[in-house]
C-alpha cells in the first residue's frame, strides 16, 4: 500500500530510529531485515549506494510486507522509478534536488530531501515539504545547528542523519523536531559481508532500548 508523508512521518516517530544499509548482496538483505526486525526494528533505508539497491528493496518488499522500507541515497529520476517499482515506501535523498523532488511529487511517492542550511530549507518549503532529512547531521553542526535552524523553520519535521551514534543520538531524540535518527553504526558494511546477523541483532535491540 502507498502511505503519505504524512503516515511515513507517524511511523518514523514511533520508530525512532532508522537503519541506513548498503548490501552488495541483494539476499543478504533478507536475514539482515529479519535481524533488525525481529530485534524492534521493522524499517530499513536502502541505499543506492550499491548496484544491489533495486533488487534488495524488492526481496524485502515480497518477504517483509509490513517492513518500512526507505530507499536512499535516490540521486536520479532512473533510482525513483526503481525503487517505486520495487516497492519502496518512500524516497530519501542526501540533498535537495528539485527535479527528484518533483517526480516523485508527481508520482505520489513520499520524499524527505537532505537539507543542512537555510538556502535547501527555503527550496523544500517551496515544494510543500516540511519533512526533512538533516544531512550531514553532525559534520553540518549537530543539536546545535539543529536548534538554530528551528527560530525560523520551527515547523520542519527532522531525520537527522550522519554521524550519529549511540553516545549522541538521545541528545537529538530530545528535540522535539526530531522524529527519527538515521544511522549505520548497528548495520555496518562489514557485519553485513561477515553476515554477522546474531551481532546485529544484539546491537538493534540495544539501540531499541537506548530509545525507549
Ligand atoms: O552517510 C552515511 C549514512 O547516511 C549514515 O551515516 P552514518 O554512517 O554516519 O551513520
Ligand atoms: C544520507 C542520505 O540521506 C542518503 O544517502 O540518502
Amino acid at each position: 500500500m502507498l502511505y503519505t508523508t504524512e503516515q511515513i512521518i507517524e511511523k518514523l516517530k514511533t520508530l525512532k530510529v532508522v537503519p541506513v544499509i548498503a548490501v552488495d548482496d541483494a539476499q543478504d538483505s533478507l536475514p539482515l531485515v529479519k535481524a533488525l526486525s525481529d530485534n524492534g526494528l521493522p524499517v530499513a533505508e536502502i541505499t543506492f549506494r550499491s548496484a544491489a539497491a533495486e533488487e534488495s528493496i524488492r526481496l524485502v518488499r515480497q518477504h517483509f510486507p509490513d517492513v518500512l522500507i526507505l530507499a536512499g541515497t535516490v540521486l536520479t529520476a532512473e533510482q525513483v522509478v526503481a525503487a517505486k517499482n520495487a516497492g519502496a515506501d518512500a524516497i530519501v535523498t542526501p540533498g535537495f534536488n528539485p527535479k527528484i523532488v518533483q517526480l516523485c511529487q508527481d508520482l505520489g511517492l513520499p520524499i524527505t530531501p537532505g537539507v543542512n542550511n537555510p538556502m535547501s530549507i527555503e527550496a523544500a518549503l517551496e515544494f510543500g515539504i516540511t519533512a526533512v532529512k538533516f544531512f550531514p547531521a553532525e559534520a553540518s553542526g549537530g543539536v546545535k545547528m539543529i536548534k538554530a535552524l528551528l527560530g525560523p523553520y520551527g515547523n520542519l519535521q527532522i531525520m537527522p542523519t550522519g554521524g550519529i551514534s549511540p553516545t549522541n543520538i538521545k541528545d537529538y531524540l530530545a528535540i522535539s523536531n526530531v522524529v527519527a535518527c538515521g544511522g549505520s553504526w548497528f548495520v555496518e558494511k562489514a557485519l553485513i559481508k561477515q553476515k554477522k546477523w546474531d551481532e546485529i541483532g544484539r546491537l538493534t535491540k540495544e539501540v531499541v532500548e537506548l530509545v525507549k
